[in-house]
């Protein structure tokens, strides 16, 4: 390093404190934003109480994120060059530029231990590497041969053929790396809250096996859907998740008798999103889960 670098003289160590104080205080309000958001967020398995209150207060803690990060992807543009197949982006790799992005970002992330907890699914499960973080294990809760269920395929074409032209603009800004990480925060979003489906369903057969188990065994999907819709639960959430897409996205001014009346995303279409795709797919989850929640155990002899 030259002379005038910050470790070699006095005024550059200064210079080097207060970074590091900068950094520090940077780290400890991030953390103070974490705590706040954590408790709604905390995830059930640090506390392994499962229950059907517990996992939709889980759900509604989901809910802001995914609010946010729907804010987030609104501000670029569709980009469509990033999902179309015919612009040949990576040389040498087939397949879009998200595609390529997503498995990468999946790899990385399987590599710190994503995708050993049971709340996580990958949208590219095949090949990725095991995690290097050996430390972390999770309470076994989900019943294992059912655990598996994936529906990233379908969410996946959802997003990007039915839902991604509602929320943005159309146009092109060349910011594809900032609008593929929002694409992909906001995906893996939706795919955690849809796959907790698994331990709605895994709470619902607990408290009720009896209910569940003849059903099961009749592989009556249609009857399954009904014992497991709660109509009005479904009604009060759409109304919460509209009216966060409206709280979390208001212009805020300083003068508080300004008010734009506008919103940074179109709250009606949040709601439109959990009626159409993410209560119907987290259902769908929850057949699936349970059409498999016998798998590998004995028949009862009554
Ligand atoms: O809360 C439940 O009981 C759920 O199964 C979750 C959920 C949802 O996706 O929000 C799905 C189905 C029910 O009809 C109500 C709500």
């Amino acid at each position: 390093m030259a002379s005038g670098g910050l470790v070699s003289s006095s005024s550059g160590t200064m210079g080097c404190s207060l970074v590091l104080i900068m950094l520090a205080v940077m780290a400890f309000s991030r953390c103070i934003i974490c705590m706040a958001t954590a408790v709604e967020e905390r995830s059930l398995l640090e506390t392994a109480e499962f229950t059907l209150d517990s996992v939709r207060q889980s759900l509604t803690g989901q809910e802001d994120t995914i609010v946010y990060r729907l804010i987030e992807r609104a501000k670029f543009p569709l980009n469509s060059r990033l999902y179309d197949q015919k612009y040949e982006l990576v040389p040498g790799s087939p397949g879009t530029l998200i595609q390529f992005l997503f498995k990468q970002t999946e790899i990385v992330q399987a590599k710190a231990g994503r995708y050993l907890n049971p709340e996580e699914t990958p949208f590219f499960p095949e090949n990725l590497p095991p995690s290097v973080i050996q430390d972390r294990t999770y309470p076994v809760f989900l019943h294992l041969p059912a655990a598996s269920v994936n529906v990233n395929n379908i969410i996946w074409d959802v997003y990007f053929n039915k839902f991604l032209p509602l929320l943005v603009k159309p146009g092109d800004d060349g910011n594809y790396a900032a609008t593929s990480a929002s694409d992909i925060e906001l995906l893996q979003a939706l795919s955690r809250r849809i796959h907790y489906g698994k331990f709605v369903a895994e709470v619902k057969y607990r408290e009720a096996p009896h209910e569940y188990e003849p059903l099961i065994r009749a592989k009556d999907r249609n009857a399954l859907m009904n014992l497991l819709t709660f109509k009005k639960q479904e009604e009060m959430v759409m109304r919460r998740v509209e009216k966060k897409g409206m709280v979390f996205g208001q212009y805020v001014s300083l003068n508080d008798t300004e008010s734009t009346g506008k919103y940074k995303i179109d709250p009606s279409l949040v709601s439109q999103l959990y009626e159409k795709w993410v209560m119907p797919l987290t259902k769908d989850v929850e057949v699936e889960y349970l059409l498999k929640r016998l798998d590998g155990e004995q028949k009862q002899v009554p």
